[in-house]
């Protein structure tokens, strides 16, 4: 990214927002286009250290120089953060763009003072090793070039990809916004089972992170279906399909399909929720 980069001010220097602006800075992303605000300043003077971005405790202040608004507090505070913000926003006209989980559009432009370009994302904390995933969806008032350059910001730190409808937000919370930690668990459940046969734990979780990352790749860099993949590893009266067997007849899939049902479900009724 060359120095004509957009500046970007994040709301909320948490989990979600670090993984961002850490994985924009080891990208290339000029550090001083990119200021944090938050509260505390333990995690401010952190953010500075490890990304050398510029950091204030003054929301307002982070916003006056912004071309982009990134607000990634918690849904739960999102109103009460975003209102005071409103004069700011309405003066400075940058993109909004907020992560949150369960905040719709009609509130975030209600609570920000009405026609500003908003974009709800869905990134995941990925991000912070450039391997995120995000969903997009833009209000009317976004225009091609402001899209454009939110792809580049998200792009910088993995892939994207626009939604036309603003209720699919959801379902890519149930993929990819809370996908990691599908993933962490089984990693984890797999590293604490390999630690039982006597495997010392970090043997067994760098093999296990390993053979993860190769079943990523697999499956983004083939074009293989999963599926094809995994029986590929299946040699018939082999030891793969004992372990495959035992996920099927335990109901691995069916509890897949309904661990995201609820994951979805409760983002709807976050929406609900949060809506003034
Ligand atoms: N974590 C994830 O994997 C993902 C999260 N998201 C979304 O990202 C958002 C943030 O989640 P996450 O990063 O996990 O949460 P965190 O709690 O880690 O981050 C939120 C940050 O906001 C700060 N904050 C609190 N009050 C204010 C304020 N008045 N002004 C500015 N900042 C404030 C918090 O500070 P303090 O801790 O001091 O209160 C905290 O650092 C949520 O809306 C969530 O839905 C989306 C996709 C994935
Ligand atoms: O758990 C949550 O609500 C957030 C949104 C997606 C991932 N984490």
């Amino acid at each position: 990214m060359t120095t004509s980069a957009p500046t970007l001010a994040f709301i909320g220097a948490g989990n979600m927002a670090s993984s961002i602006f850490g994985g924009l800075v080891s990208n290339g992303w000029p550090a001083d286009k990119i200021i944090a605000a938050e509260p505390a300043r333990e995690k401010l003077d952190e953010a500075e250290q490890k990304f050398g971005i510029r950091t204030t405790t003054d929301n307002a202040e982070a916003i006056s120089e912004a071309d982009f608004v990134v607000i990634a507090v918690k849904p739960q505070i999102m109103q009460q953060v975003l209102k005071p913000l409103a004069p700011a926003l309405q003066e400075r006209k940058p993109v909004l763009i907020s992560v949150a989980a369960g905040i719709s559009e009609q509130s975030l432009s209600e609570w920000s003072g009405g026609n500003l370009p908003i974009v709800r994302c869905m990134p995941n904390t990925p991000a912070l090793m450039q391997q995120g995933a995000s969903g997009l969806y833009a209000n009317a008032h976004v225009s091609e070039e402001q899209k454009k350059l939110t792809t580049d910001i998200m792009n910088a730190v993995g892939i994207s990809l626009w939604v036309e409808r603003e209720e699919d937000i959801d379902n890519v919370i149930a993929l990819s916004g809370s996908g990691p930690a599908y993933f962490f668990l089984m990693m984890e459940a797999m590293i604490d089972a390999g630690e039982k046969m006597g495997v010392p734990r970090e043997t067994a979780s760098q093999l296990v992170a390993q053979t993860a990352l190769g079943a990523a790749m697999m499956v983004k860099e083939t074009g293989v279906d999963a599926g094809e993949l995994k029986r590929r590893v299946m040699s018939p009266k082999g030891t793969t399909e004992q372990a495959i067997f035992t996920f099927e007849d335990g109901g691995l899939r069916e509890l897949v399909e309904k661990a995201m049902a609820n994951c979805h479900k409760r983002a709807q009724e976050m929406t609900k929720e949060f809506t003034s």
